[in-house]
């Protein structure tokens, strides 16, 4: 078994420390299913909202390959980009990921509505309107999320009013030269099960500035991790200073 480390010292926030992308992977699809299978214990349905980019691809198709009730999980997203395209290319990696390998129910599958110019304010509404009929105590049951190399997670960027707004739903400011939907800070901090996870080098400075205190710039990340959820990252993404590997720890809760 690989190692894995944690480092959360007094008064810090918690980071959990990986060796490879592939243990990020089992350590953050074992979590996500065993609170799925919690969360139906309780419920007739979960729900999970789920981030696109490069990281958590790994995690979608182990998950994919769990024994998990698909028909009773529905699946939203935390961000997107707005484009001419029918979905978003974070809608893209979900699907080819996890929808597709696991055969979630069409039903099931709630892509954010970015495709719908000229008007994403209104799309954002809509999008507000399902999740009010999805969520239960106005939150989804499980968050994956990711992290930009300058701290922003989903599509939360520093200085941008979708930082402030109550709404559920919001339209970024032009981030990199695109437009995005995001979930918000109010919707996704409910979650009971609140992941972020980061692979590589070009994260170090951002994971580093996370675990030195309140700089600005990862106001997003710490609203959405919140007291009790996990910053989930391998070797080079937490840097040289990686703790000492302990085989036997468990998987973040
Ligand atoms: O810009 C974004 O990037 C982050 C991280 O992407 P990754 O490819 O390095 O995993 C992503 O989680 C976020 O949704 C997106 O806004």
């Amino acid at each position: 078994m690989e190692p894995h480390m944690t480092s959360q010292p007094v008064g810090r926030p918690r980071v959990s420390v990986v060796e490879t992308v592939e243990r990020m992977a089992r350590d953050a699809s074992t979590a996500i299913a065993r609170h799925i299978g919690q969360t139906l214990e309780q419920r007739d349905i979960c729900v999970l909202a789920l981030t696109g980019g490069s990281t958590p691809a790994a995690t979608y198709e182990q998950l994919a390959r769990m024994p998990v009730p698909w028909e009773r999980v529905h699946i939203v997203q935390t961000d997107d980009h707005i484009t001419d395209e029918a979905h978003g290319p974070s809608w893209q990696v979900i699907r080819k990921h996890l929808l597709d390998p696991a055969a979630v129910p069409a039903g099931n599958r709630h892509p954010m509505p970015t495709g719908s110019r000229p008007d994403p304010g209104d799309a954002a509404e809509s999008y507000a309107r399902l999740l009010g009929l999805l969520l239960v105590g106005g939150a989804p049951d499980v968050v994956v999320a990711g992290l930009g190399e300058d701290g922003h997670t989903v599509s939360l960027f520093h200085g941008d009013p979708a930082l402030e707004t109550d709404d559920w739903v919001a339209v970024t400011q032009p981030y990199q030269n695109t437009v995005r939907m995001t979930l918000t800070l109010p919707v996704l901090s409910g979650a009971g099960l609140r992941m972020v996870l980061a692979a590589g080098g070009g994260k170090a400075s951002a994971v580093r500035a996370h675990r030195q205190g309140d700089d600005p710039r990862l106001a997003a990340l710490r609203g959405l991790l919140g007291p009790d959820g996990t910053l989930l990252v391998d070797r080079a993404a937490f840097g040289p200073e990686a703790p000492v590997a302990d085989p036997h720890a468990p998987p973040p809760r």
